[in-house]
């Protein structure tokens, strides 16, 4: 349909190219089909229309639609097989010239104007970019700079309307409660110093996270390249040239022998299961099924990333045969979920995977009650989140002690409501899960926690909580790759491996410890080359390393240890800005409220 409204750029376009060309749509026709509504994002140049693909994707609509005016090169390459890359040319509607300059998409509070009136007379420049925004890229781009030099704006007053104006982020809740201004992004550099701790209340208390998040962002300007689009572009360039030599090195191909020796260790564990049961010592029988779980989890992930065969089918069904059938839990849930983490990688708004209110906050913009558009509701941050927050660095281990009983709830709610793809490649498996937790509740519920165990009640109790418990390292190991990493948004022009590199760290560790850290270790690699087997992740990390340096991005790499006490330091960090908001709050009740302004 926009093929046929015909600019006449486009006319021009497809009366050159004939055959497979596509009509050129320039970015304000493409704005306008997303202000429409139309799901659209761009792939090698090309403008893709996924409106109809929506309810088919395997990889869920909300992994797509957080690319929605973007870009989405670098991802869809990481995620998809050839195939399925191939099935993506039946949707293009057209193509584009010259560097696209990406949207803040509409699930992230993008706004976008509608279709061009007549007499609006928007110059365009040779790469179809309007000189409206040829002026805000030179405005951004003078406005990075000042944060780079460490010249500071002599004005200590934040400026919501002129970060609006600079077009880099005002994202708006679209649930209308969440505060607009709390979505504070770069602006030129005008907070306190780096090193002061907290800026001298009466502040008010909103005011003061949007102090925290703006130093933040500049800790992170000042640690990164810069976020501006030729930059960026040249960081992609380079992260394309990377993953053209990891394939050619042969990186993707799976090491099915290293399958066959894990297989083999999840074997003994399970037959240590059913031989401490058969003894009837309850403990080390839980234990070792614990530990059973815990080793499955990463087969379960390698499957859910298609890492393993790299076959959509195959490796769905062997991920639900193991998670499902034999630990109870949802694969398909954990995809739907994890694809979208791995695209919006630690976005307090957006990435499911940092937001655990009301048990624990990664980042200051959680105590001001966001909007998850994951979840889609608002997570207040409440009496109780108050009391959870302010000790979380106490309650972290113990919490996470609880965590598989929290993936039953998760897993159940997706099978019986149906959240996975309703129709498309992917709409079958929801019942092969449902069968995986018949047979789970079968042989796990009857047959072991109440047949086998059968000396009563507490003898269940005990059984049951150990080898629950027992997995509790996998979710320190999930939670430590991007807790203590940044959570700021540094706006819509950084690249997809910068970006997947500043949230996201490895834990180092001997490779004999390989098999116990899964390839969770390999974090930030894993979301650089998601596809990439889990056995190939070391050799990757040493291209990984020198691209790093090449690029000079810093690479996060921490002992096991020394990252949990980032993680620990993180979370003390935010209750002690938790108490200082309670401060700020409490000053501004006792003051009469509300009438403090910042200077
Ligand atoms: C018309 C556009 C698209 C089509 C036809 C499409 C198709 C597919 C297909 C067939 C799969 C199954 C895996 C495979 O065979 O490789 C898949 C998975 C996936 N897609 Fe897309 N996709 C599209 C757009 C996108 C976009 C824009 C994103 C965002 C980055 C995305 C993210 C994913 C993810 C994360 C998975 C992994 C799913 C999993 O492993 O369960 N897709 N897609």
């Amino acid at each position: 349909m926009a093929a046929s409204r015909g600019s006449p750029a486009a006319a021009d376009a497809s009366r050159r190219g004939g055959g497979r060309s596509y009509p050129l749509l320039s970015r304000r026709e493409i704005e306008a089909l997303i202000a429409e509504g139309r799901t659209i994002f761009i792939l090698d140049r090309h403008v893709i229309k996924a409106d109809a693909w929506l309810p088919y994707h395997p990889g869920g609509d909300k992994a797509i639609m957080h690319m929605v005016g973007r870009d989405a090169t670098d991802e869809v390459n990481g995620f998809h097989s050839l195939e399925a890359r191939r099935m993506m040319d039946k949707y293009r509607i057209g193509r584009i010239e010259g560097r696209w300059r990406n949207f803040v998409p509409p699930i992230q509070g993008g706004k976008f104007r509608p279709r061009v009136s007549d007499g609006e007379d928007e110059q365009e420049d040779e790469y179809g970019v309007s000189s409206l925004i040829t002026q805000r890229l030179k405005e951004d781009v003078a406005a990075l700079s000042s944060y780079s030099s460490s010249t500071r704006s002599p004005s200590p007053t934040f400026d919501a309307n002129k970060d609006a104006a600079l077009g880099l982020r005002k994202r708006r809740s679209s649930g209308g409660i969440a505060r607009s201004s709390s979505a504070t992004s770069l602006s030129s550099g005008d907070d306190d110093e780096d090193g002061a701790e907290v800026p001298a209340p009466p502040v008010n208390g909103m005011a003061h996270l949007d102090v925290l998040t703006r130093k933040e962002i500049k800790l992170d300007l000042s640690r990164y390249p810069p976020p501006d689009p030729v930059t960026q572009e040249a960081i992609a360039e380079k992260y394309r040239l990377l993953h053209e030599r990891i394939k050619a090195e042969g990186l993707y191909d799976c090491n099915y022998s290293a399958y066959a020796i894990e297989v083999c260790r999840y074997t003994l564990f399970f037959v240590l299961f059913l031989v401490f049961l058969r003894w009837k010592w309850y403990i080390p029988s839980g234990f070792f099924l614990g530990v059973f779980w815990h080793q499955l989890a990463f087969t379960v992930h390698d499957a859910g990333h298609l890492g393993i065969t790299h076959d959509f089918q195959t490796d769905t069904v062997i991920g639900i045969l193991v998670a499902d059938f034999l630990g109870g839990l949802s694969v398909c849930w954990w995809k739907r979920n994890h694809n979208v983490h791995h695209i919006v990688t630690n976005s307090p708004e957006h990435d499911p995977d940092i937001e655990h209110m009301p048990f624990f906050a990664i980042s200051h913009r959680f105590l001001g009650s966001l909007r998850s558009t994951y979840y889609e509701r608002v997570m207040q941050y409440d009496a109780a989140a108050r009391f959870f927050i302010s000790l979380q660095h106490y309650l972290y281990y113990v919490i996470l002690l609880f965590g598989r009983f929290n993936l039953y709830r998760l897993s159940w709610a997706h099978i019986l409501l149906g959240q996975g793809p309703r129709r498309g490649p992917a709409a079958w498996h929801r019942w092969l899960e449902m069968a995986g937790q018949v047979f789970f509740w079968t042989w796990f519920g009857y047959g072991v926690v109440y047949r086998c165990v059968d000396t009563g009640a507490w003898d269940r109790f005990v059984f049951v909580m150990v080898s629950h418990m027992v997995t509790t390292p996998l979710h320190v190991q999930i939670t430590l790759s991007h807790f203590a990493m940044s959570t700021a948004d540094l706006g819509v022009d950084e690249s997809f491996p910068q970006k997947m590199l500043r949230t996201t760290m490895d834990v180092d560790c001997p490779q004999w410890l390989d098999f116990f850290h899964g390839g969770l270790q390999f974090q930030a690699i894993h979301h650089l080359f998601p596809r990439i087997p889990r056995h190939n992740l070391r050799k990757t990390q040493r291209l990984v390393q020198e691209f790093c340096d090449e690029v000079g991005i810093p690479y996060a790499l921490y002992g096991f240890v020394d990252g949990n006490r980032q993680v620990i330091g993180r979370l003390a960090d935010v209750a002690r800005q938790a108490a200082i908001l309670a401060k700020c709050q409490s000053v501004l009740v006792s003051d009469g409220g509300g009438h403090h302004h910042h200077h």
